[in-house]
């Protein structure tokens, strides 16, 4: 594989700001022999959005974005970006950039030689391809360090240096691989907030891989969480950690209760559901009268000592754990064993202690159609 940053040539407009390009998949596979990496996936990325791609270890994630770069060919479906087919272009013909997981920096190279290498190799004269190098550096926060080795500098400078080394062609889309997975905790925030923060002032189009949930959480527009090849579900955090369209997305998007109740009745857009002795309304999102399951998030659960609560389930407290800013519980119950956060300065409910189990109606509380 080519392990240089951009794929993008330099054309005679490169000194232009390009504007941000959409993206679009229709009914893209990717075959390796016998494996299907991708099944028949479709998205459309908005231009000026970052969108995550999100799933577990093989899923297709990494097999998506190659092929948006074009480092991978689709077997079968077709490719957009900016409304323009790239289904059987090159890499170098796409305009697109991708920063690598490994960052992939010339180690023999400064920084700005780093930098300035794409600009070189695609016929801009060493003034023009310096000058446009410096303005990507200094767009990074990396102003006084462009002499320095890629082994003189963190591993968030690398990162960095990487983004600058993509953004230096202005491509009309740019691709993260799983860019923080060799930054350590602490750094991994600040860093993605880094990069949240370029792509919203550049208007860039952004496709981000990653299989931390909480990492595409905190950067996308949207996301796209795929398991086995295929889309799950496409949303925003909001839509998905709300509205989680199957058991598979409401247990991979944050924590969630999964919880067996009924639908004992349908009234508008509201579903009743029965779960033991509680009784909620949900909208209903589609689902028939009988079992159902439910992903109640551990904030959307109360626990009450004084078990005066009308609709509520009673429960004991088994573990609690305190962790400054939340008390995480387990609670036994007939509806399940709970996994329970509140927030706020409180003492905590000492295990053995029979609670009243209530739940937030608001939001938190999703049915799970076809379950
Ligand atoms: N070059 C290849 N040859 C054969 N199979 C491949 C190849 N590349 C990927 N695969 C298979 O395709 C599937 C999807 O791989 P992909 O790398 O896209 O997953 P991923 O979601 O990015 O996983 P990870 O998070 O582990 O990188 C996996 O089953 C993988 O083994």
């Amino acid at each position: 594989m080519n392990q240089m940053t951009s794929v993008t040539p330099l054309g005679p407009s490169a000194m232009l700001k390009k504007q941000a390009a959409s993206v679009e998949f229709r009914n893209v596979t990717k075959r390796y022999g016998s494996v299907t990496a991708v099944d028949s996936v479709s998205f459309v990325i908005e231009p000026g959005q970052l969108v995550t791609l999100l799933g577990p270890s093989g899923c297709g994630k990494t097999t998506t974005l190659r092929m948006i770069a074009g480092l991978e060919m689709a077997s079968a479906g077709q490719i957009l970006i900016g409304g323009r087919d790239v289904t059987n272009l090159s890499a170098a013909d796409r305009d697109v950039s991708m920063v690598f997981q490994s960052y992939a920096l010339f180690p023999h190279m400064s920084v700005l030689e780093n930098v300035a290498y794409g600009p070189t190799v695609q016929g801009a004269s060493k003034k023009d391809a310096v000058a446009m190098a410096m303005e990507k550096l200094s767009l990074v926060g990396l102003t006084g360090l462009e002499k320095r080795a890629p082994s003189e500098l963190s591993g968030g400078q690398q990162q960095r240096v990487a983004v600058a080394r993509a953004l230096v062609l202005e491509p009309q889309v740019l691709l993260f691989d799983e860019p923080l997975s060799n930054l350590d905790a602490k750094l991994r925030r600040r860093v993605r907030e880094d990069i949240r923060e370029l792509q919203q002032n550049l208007n860039l189009t952004v496709a981000y891989v990653t299989h931390d949930q909480e990492e595409a959480l905190a950067v996308s527009d949207r996301i796209i969480v795929m398991s086995n090849a295929r889309i799950a579900q496409t949303g925003t955090p909001r839509e998905l950690y709300e509205e989680p369209a199957d058991l598979f997305v409401a247990d991979f998007i944050g924590d969630a209760n999964i919880l067996t109740g009924a639908v004992v009745d349908l009234a508008g857009p509201q579903a009743h559901v029965q779960i033991d002795r509680l009784r909620i309304e949900l909208p209903h999102r589609g689902v028939m009268k009988g079992p159902v399951k439910l992903a109640v998030r551990p904030d959307a659960i109360f626990l009450d000592e004084t078990m005066a609560q009308p609709n509520a389930v009673s429960g004991t407290v088994r573990k609690a754990s305190y962790l400054g800013t939340q008390i995480e519980y387990e609670v036994e119950s007939p509806i399940g064993e709970l996994f329970v956060v509140q927030y706020g300065r409180k003492e905590p409910i000492a295990p053995g202690t029979p609670v009243a189990i209530s739940f937030a109606l608001q939001r938190g509380v999703a049915i799970i159609p076809g379950a």
